[in-house]
């Protein structure tokens, strides 16, 4: 992950002490200026601590369908600052918890696909289990129980390797074999109750809650574990296990502050009393229950209870009671189906957002590659064009060009003297007209080749034109030059020309114009020039400098 701003994480932390506070308004609005902030200045990394830190209380508060974009926006904050995949895993499990929660598990899917592929690579076993279960929740929800219950099978698994490994992972643990029951439930109801599958999946159910009683859960999921049971027992019809069950939990129900467990309780004895043919009670209970919840304004289980109570009072003659709830139940599940249509609408304009912001994203970078490739193959050829009209492109050395840009960074007074010498092939027409045009190319580049290997790096050879060529020598005087130019003469007249072809010989003259500073180039160079004249006319192959 790339560092986030100070800013981003400093905002982060004074939010989360809001939020110590209750001060849940404040913090929002603090996250939103933050990330505001993160956004215009590209702080993929900071706006991702963000995003996470507001979604996450978004979520705590309750307004999952809020939290829903925010965690769209986090996660893909958190791949353009390259999170790890325990970061990335977190937030998409995140997001499939959320979406499953809210009831649209097909919209949970593509997070579950990505928390579960993210899983592989995650490090902290924590993180992995809990991805794993917000997986196996989107399986379940989807009704593809038996994917969801061998994840469920393998989070216990991984929970019990790591069960030194600290209370999260335990935790992690038992909620999976919570969860498992409740998969184990829900596909329990899928199937006619004569079915024998039914009953060992009911069992297993039990099972499965006491098991979880074994690691360490918040009180209230203990609690849920040993009501899940009970339920299972009247599922099965066992109604005096299920009675004494929930006889033994009346102490700890009073004690917990969770009305919804205890609304849940009601409804179970409700039950109990309605399988045991006691309809009276069961109204009075079924009332109770559904009093409870409302007065929590917990939706969920109403419309069922209102069902069972209309067929409780409808077996005791009460039909306009049995009518209500009838009412009441199918209002409340248009209500619900409405609520649902519109929550999905808006999951999914957030999703149809992000994905344009992710496109446009994608496109400019897109662009922004193509105009990169388009300056690097310019530079290229720019390159490539200036280096061609520099070079001579027979011997490689460079031309003309190069010399009047030597002239014209020698011709500033520097104070630095330098040495010109100017090098002509010896009877080169000679060479030329006896062995031929292609053997006097090959000469030259031979000579080009003594040139290159016997000057400094910083010495400029070039090929002055025809069969001449000029070597400048930087900071070098006159006495020190000739002695390079007897040794440039020595190689030429010594090289291998045999090489070349039988009865070739080549040698040099050299006119040397030396400790000249600064000075006019093109003066240098007829001086040299005149240099050169001599070293011909004293029967060539040797060197002649200037002022001797
Ligand atoms: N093979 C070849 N010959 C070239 C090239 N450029 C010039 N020449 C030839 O070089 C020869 C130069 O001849 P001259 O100027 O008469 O001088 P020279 O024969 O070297 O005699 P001196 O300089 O007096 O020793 C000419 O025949 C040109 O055609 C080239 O790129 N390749």
């Amino acid at each position: 992950m790339r560092q986030a701003s100070v800013e981003a994480a400093t905002a982060r932390d004074t939010a989360a002490a809001l939020m110590c506070d209750l001060q849940f308004a404040a913090a929002d609005e603090l996250l939103r200026g933050a990330a505001q902030q993160a956004r215009a200045a590209d702080d993929a990394a900071g706006l991702y601590l963000i995003l996470q830190a507001r979604a996450e209380m978004l979520r705590g508060q309750e307004q999952r369908v809020e939290a829903v974009p925010v965690f769209l926006e986090a996660v893909a904050a958190c791949r353009r600052a390259q999170g790890s995949a325990d970061e990335l895993g977190r937030l998409e499990a995140s997001i499939a918890f959320t979406l499953v929660n809210i009831g649209l598990p097909d919209e949970a899917t593509e997070h579950a696909a990505a928390a579960l592929e993210l899983s592989e690579s995650m490090t902290r076993l924590d993180e992995r289990v809990r991805a794993l279960n917000a997986v196996a929740l989107t399986n379940t929800r989807l009704g593809h129980f038996s994917s969801a219950r061998s994840l469920y099978s393998q989070i216990v698994r991984e929970g019990r390797v790591a069960r030194g490994g600290g209370g999260a992972t335990a935790g992690e643990r038992g909620r999976a074999m919570i969860n498992l029951g409740v998969c184990l439930n829900d596909e329990a109801r899928t199937l006619e109750p004569d079915d024998p599958r039914r009953g060992r999946l009911l069992r297993r159910q039990i099972r499965c809650n006491r098991a979880a009683l074994t690691a360490p859960l918040r009180p209230g999921n203990g609690l849920a574990a040993l009501l899940n049971t009970t339920d299972a027992l009247v599922m099965l019809a066992r109604l005096d296990d299920a009675s004494q069950q929930l006889a033994a939990l009346e102490r700890p129900l009073q004690d917990c502050a969770d009305t919804e467990l205890r609304a849940f309780a009601t409804g179970l004895a409700a039950r109990i009393s309605m399988g045991r043919g006691d309809c009276d009670t069961a109204a009075t209970l079924f009332t109770r229950a559904i009093a409870q919840f409302d007065a929590v304004d917990s939706q969920d289980e109403v419309p069922m209870l209102l069902e069972a109570l209309s067929q409780a009072e409808e077996a005791r003659g009460h039909l306009p009671a049995a009518l209500a709830a009838e009412r009441r139940a199918s209002a409340m599940q248009r209500a619900r189906a409405k609520a649902l249509a519109e929550t999905r609408l808006r999951v999914l304009e957030a999703r149809y957002e992000r994905e344009l912001a992710r496109r446009s994203a994608e496109a400019q970078r897109t662009m922004e590659a193509r105009v990169e490739q388009q300056r690097a193959q310019l530079n290229a050829q720019t390159e490539a064009l200036s280096h061609a009209a520099r070079t001579d492109p027979l011997t490689g050395l460079g031309n003309r060009r190069v010399l009047e840009e030597v002239a014209t960074v020698l011709g500033a007074p520097s104070g630095v003297p330098f040495s010109v010498a100017l090098i002509d092939v010896d009877h080169f027409k000679h060479i030329n007209d006896r062995f031929s045009h292609g053997v006097g190319d090959r000469v030259l580049r031979a000579i080009a080749d003594v040139l290159r290997e016997n000057c400094r790096p910083t010495d400029v050879a070039t090929r002055y034109g025809g069969e001449e060529f000029v070597v400048v020598l930087p900071g070098m005087a006159r006495d020190v030059a000739e002695r390079v130019c007897e040794r440039l003469r020595g190689r030429i007249e010594d090289f291998d020309w045999a090489s070349i072809g039988e009865g070739i010989r080549a040698t040099v003259s050299i006119g040397l114009s030396g400790d000249v500073c600064p000075a006019d180039l093109t003066a240098v160079l007829a001086r040299a020039d005149g240099c050169l004249y001599a070293a011909k006319n004293a029967g060539r192959n040797r060197v002649r400098t200037d002022e001797r």
